[in-house]
């Protein structure tokens, strides 16, 4: 499981779009549900499950969400069932979900988590993206910067910390960190096991 967060703004849709754009890096979004209203870009099964407050605390009460959280005053899920199916069938999964929802699939499967956080490369800069973006109302983004600083104290709690301010060089130091986790020996250890004694029999 790959999870990056950011204060809103900072990129991890833009980030989450390129990886996904990448057959090679073969990586599944889990798509969440909200309760937040639909921006005029998202597509309701595309960018997420959009649901009523009652559907989204039926889910959460039957156990059906592997982590929540309230953000900017809206409630945010992961369904459960469509991430461990993808991880029964081997898959990676992508989460673009806050440091609430990372802190609790990190206590439930600490060894199988890479948590990244994007930081933006200057508050002004955060601001004038989500200004850019065009697609929440003023007072929207306010909330939204005055969260930013809280957030953006949790970069601790991350394995990795990236600057995005260059889109390109974010976007390949994400695709390297993907690449390196892949190798780490127990995530390899049996398929190069099996290697390594075809190796250690060949002769001289
Ligand atoms: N490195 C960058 N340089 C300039 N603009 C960027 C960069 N990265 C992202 N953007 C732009 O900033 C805006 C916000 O990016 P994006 O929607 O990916 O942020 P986000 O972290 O997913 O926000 P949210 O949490 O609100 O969904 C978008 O218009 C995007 O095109
Ligand atoms: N804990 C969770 N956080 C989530 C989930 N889906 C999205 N998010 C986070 O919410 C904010 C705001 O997102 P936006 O699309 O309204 O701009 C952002 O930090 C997302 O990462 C989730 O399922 N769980």
């Amino acid at each position: 499981m790959l999870i990056l967060s950011s204060p809103s703004g900072a990129g991890k849709t833009t980030l989450t779009r390129m990886l996904l754009q990448r057959p090679e890096l073969d990586l599944k979004l889990s798509i969440s549900v909200t309760t937040r209203k639909r921006r005029t870009s998202e597509a309701d099964g595309i960018h997420y499950h959009f649901i009523a407050e009652d559907e989204f605390r039926r889910l959460r009460e039957s156990g059906d969400l592997l982590e929540h959280a309230e953000v900017h005053g809206n409630f945010y899920g992961t369904p459960r069932k469509w991430v461990e199916e993808r991880l029964s069938q081997g898959r990676d999964v992508l989460f673009d979900i806050d440091y609430q929802g990372a802190r609790q699939v990190r206590e439930k499967a600490p060894r199988d988590v890479v948590t990244i956080f994007i930081l933006p490369p200057s508050i002004r800069e955060l601001r004038a993206r989500l200004e850019r973006r065009a697609e929440d109302d003023s007072e929207t983004i306010e909330k939204r910067l005055a969260a930013a600083r809280h957030e953006i104290g949790r970069w601790t709690d991350y394995d990795y910390v990236l600057i995005n301010d260059d889109i390109q060089q974010t976007f390949d130091d994400l695709a390297a960190i993907v690449r390196a986790e892949r190798q780490r020996r127990p995530r390899i250890a049996a398929g190069m096991g099996e290697f390594v004694t075809t190796l250690l029999a060949e002769p001289g």
